[in-house]
């Protein structure tokens, strides 16, 4: 219907082949021998599902024809991700969640008031995540402003769409902190210049770090920022007991975890909260009223000992909901592996108890797309191919020559699943952000 109302661009690129995506309706739509087109201003602009009816011939020659090893899905969401702990992804795996910030974290954050340092890593985290297929990346940075708009940059130079936070935390046991005012100030600074940049794809979301390490004050002040000029919220939520029973001590007022953000007016359809483990069905209420989303992040939860998100509940519960890898206490980058652990942890719901149902990979493969896109309120941009989205798109090879896949009993409608199971960033041969082929990598505009 929106695609009606706009004056058409025209069609820069045709492909034709085997999409699978998936929609309101249907949770995993597999099209083959489609014709997708892509118009220059990066949207798809039309979707034919049997182009052989469709004799104009004009219509049909200029189009790119995949392999029949290949296929095209959305490009994936990744709903929460540290830019700064890529630097030590896989290293610091023992500790539980308040005991791995002090040790870990908090230190090599410290470290991002070099710029220099933050243009290695940041750099590094945006490539290693776009060859990864994903085309829409949710990332915290640190406190330090002017890092944060760095990594915005990059961002945009690689062609990445991205909400960037600058984190806000006033209160902590070491001096990686603000005052209260600071970072009041310098969140401000910090989206006025990367409003100002104008960049496309990449936006400031207010980021306080999670309740343990913001005052009430703080709090409020971040919430009345993001009120007054529309935009995102990420935080952390209930992903450890020892972490809720210490919010229950920081703010005894308060009913619940849920109910802190909800004061200070940090719960709107905007706010992404990570984790989630340990909500009660009457906290998931508040999310659904309030339409704020979850992002699931199973590696980390496990890797940190932290809890199972029962995410049967929470799609019961009507909570819109994507998934993270939250590097570094996920140790993968890859949006595949966030897949694959949440369908893990989900049966290890149904081992503890059969009547759990857990999800299929069809469902996983919907919250990894079109789930993570909505849990952005991005889904009017991206997250699958219909028409008047902007084309986000992975092409996948299920066997490219020395890739990680010996294709043997090829049940086609079984290869897609069979692909994101077993492949890895060989099998994701390019990738498309906006109709922009971004991967293999564009060489950054010069300075
Ligand atoms: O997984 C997490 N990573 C973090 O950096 C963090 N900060 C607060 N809570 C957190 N949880
Ligand atoms: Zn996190």
């Amino acid at each position: 219907c929106c695609a009606l109302n706009r004056p058409r661009a025209k069609i820069a690129h045709v492909y034709r082949g085997t999409f699978m995506h998936s929609t309101q309706d249907t949770t995993l739509e597999i099209i083959e021998d489609a014709l997708l087109g892509v118009d220059t201003v990066g949207k798809v602009s039309h979707l034919l599902h049997s182009p052989k009816k469709k004799k104009k011939k004009n219509v049909n020659d200029f189009h790119a024809l995949l392999r029949c090893s290949e296929f095209f899905m959305p490009g994936m969401v990744d709903t929460h991700i540290h830019a700064p702990q890529y630097s030590y992804t896989g290293t610091a795996m023992d500790l539980p969640l308040l005991q791995w910030l002090n040790t870990y974290t908090f230190p090599v954050e410290s470290r991002f008031k070099d710029l220099k340092f933050a243009h290695r890593v940041y750099t590094e985290v945006v490539k290693r995540t776009l060859k990864n297929g994903t085309t829409t990346a949710c990332y915290f940075a640190t406190i330090h402003t002017d890092a944060s708009l760095l990594l915005g940059k990059i961002a945009n130079d690689f062609g990445q769409r991205a909400f960037v936070g600058k984190v806000c935390m006033d209160r902590n046991k070491s001096d990686y902190k603000e005052t209260t005012q600071e970072c009041q100030k310098e969140t401000c600074r910090f989206i006025a210049e990367l409003l100002n940049k104008k960049y496309p794809l990449v936006k400031p979301v207010v980021t306080p770090r999670f309740a343990p390490s913001c005052t009430g004050d703080l709090l409020g002040q971040l919430g009345a920022i993001a009120r007054k000029n529309n935009l995102h919220i990420q935080s952390h939520i209930s992903e450890n007991v020892d972490e809720v029973k210490l919010v229950k001590e920081l703010f005894p007022e308060s009913k619940s975890y849920t109910d802190v953000y909800h004061k200070y007016n940090l719960l709107t359809d905007k706010t992404v909260m990570a984790h989630g483990c340990h909500l009660t069905d009457e906290e998931l209420t508040l999310f659904s009223e309030t339409g704020a989303s979850l992002s699931h992040c199973p590696n980390s939860n496990i890797s940190l000992c932290s809890g199972l998100l029962n995410v049967r509940n929470v799609l019961k519960h009507k909570v819109k909901l994507g998934l993270g890898t939250d590097v570094a206490g996920g140790y993968s980058a890859s949006m595949l592996d966030a897949v694959r652990r949440t369908l893990d942890t989900s049966k290890v719901l149904t081992i503890q108890n059969p009547k759990h149902q857990a999800l299929t990979f069809d469902e996983v493969f919907r919250l990894a797309t079109l789930g993570g896109s909505q849990a952005l309120f991005l889904d009017d941009q991206t997250g699958n191919f219909e028409v008047g989205k902007d084309f986000d798109a992975l092409r996948v090879n299920v066997a490219p020559p020395g890739g990680p896949i010996d294709l043997i009993l090829c049940d086609k409608p079984k290869v897609g699943s069979g692909a994101l199971y077993k492949g890895d960033d060989r099998n994701i041969v390019e990738v498309f952000v906006a109709g922009r082929k971004v991967v293999p990598f564009m060489e950054p505009a010069a300075e």
